[in-house]
């Protein structure tokens, strides 16, 4: 990156290409989760206070409304978000040799890369991946007949040396919120507060990306992150205070800047919540702008389930006035064709949720 003469897989086709007018909205809720961290687990039985209602029902609203928020007192511990943030810098500032040792692969799709296509068009970044679990299960190929499974392991670079502490140290953080959120979600669906728990309590096949975003001299032209919806459960992501997020307003389509919350987490939901709730909260497209002048870091955490969970709309949430809108589908397959068309490059679109729609 950052050749003069730029390859053409960075351009974006011009109705895609970022909005020269920023739209000034209003912008996705905030949502206060003070009184959950202060009061016990929301996952007993114990009548739920007036103040925990409130937070519930704001919760379901956005995630309807907006299928993003942030949230603010969410308990993460601040030098823990810095610690991360401080050896995501000092890795990115390596040189590319001393990166590429980390390299990920068609063996192993876990550790530095810095060519991610989404939906076939380059994104102008580098990521460093790691799972929660070492080793993580998941299946050996995306072929739908062979179940064979393979286990990856997260590459860990020499420098700097407090780099695997700190991922360590915060992927345990972004776990405990998760669970919170997860709670609070499957409450505000009016499910007991741990329906969806039992998909992440073993074999969890979440992960973390650090995200670098270098200055782009055809930032008109190319993006951070091109268009996409999440596939996983929920993502919690910390970004910097230069911004770029930009999310898809669903009443009208247009794209909103996610403008910086010093110390917030944004949330949204992926198209596994989209599933299991039988469309009533809905997956939301998102993209990154990049900047000419400025770098950008940002890291996602992606709380996503065993790789043999069959996703489906969940049992109590369908009836005969609101049947199912889905077959199930396998995530673990759905997340490896996910994986695998970056390295092929397909000219067909990726998998995507609506191809298991029920007509
Ligand atoms: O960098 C960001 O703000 C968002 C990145 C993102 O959407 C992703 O990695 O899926
Ligand atoms: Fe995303």
């Amino acid at each position: 990156m950052g050749e003069v003469a730029v390859d053409p897989a960075f351009i974006q086709a011009v109705e895609h290409r970022p909005n020269l007018t920023i739209i000034q909205a209003e912008g996705i809720p905030i949502i206060d989760l003070s009184s959950l961290i202060n009061s016990s687990s929301s996952s007993d039985d114990s009548p739920k206070s007036d103040e925990l209602e409130r937070l519930i029902s704001e919760i379901g609203k956005a995630c309807s409304d907006w299928g993003f928020f942030q949230v603010i007192n969410h308990g993460v511990p601040l030098e823990c978000r810095q610690r991360i943030e401080s050896v995501s810098r000092k890795f990115f500032a390596l040189s590319k040799e001393e990166k590429l040792k980390v390299k990920r692969d068609e063996e192993n799709p876990l550790g530095y890369y810095d060519t991610e296509h989404t939906k076939n068009v380059r994104d102008w970044k580098e990521v460093f991946d790691f799972t929660v679990q070492n080793p993580a299960v998941i299946p050996a190929s995306d072929e739908p007949e062979d179940e064979d499974v393979r286990k990856i392991n997260s590459q860990w670079p020499q420098y700097p040396p407090e780099f695997r502490e700190a991922c360590e140290d915060y992927v345990k953080e972004m776990e405990k919120l998760s669970f919170k959120l997860l709670e609070l979600i499957s409450l505000s669906l009016g499910l007991p507060a741990n329906r969806m728990n039992r998909f992440f309590e073993k074999d969890e096949t979440s992960f973390i990306r650090l995200n670098h975003y270098p200055p782009c001299p055809i930032s008109h032209l190319a993006l951070g992150v091109g268009r996409h919806k999440d596939a996983g459960a929920l993502t919690v992501l910390a970004q910097d205070d230069v911004g770029g997020l930009q999310v898809k307003r669903k009443i009208d389509g247009e794209w909103i800047l996610v403008k910086p919350t010093p110390n917030a987490y944004i949330i949204n939901v992926g198209d596994i919540i989209q599933v299991w709730s039988n469309d009533k909260y809905e997956s939301v497209e998102h993209r990154v702008m990049v900047n000419s002048e400025k770098e950008r870091f940002s890291i996602p955490f992606f709380f996503n389930p065993a790789h043999y969970t069959w996703v489906e709309p969940l049992k109590e949430l369908i009836n005969q006035q609101n049947p199912s809108k889905y077959k199930a589908y396998n995530w673990g397959k759905f997340f490896t064709t996910r994986k695998g068309s970056n390295f092929k490059k397909l000219d067909v679109e990726n998998i995507q949720i609506y191809h298991f729609k029920n007509i």
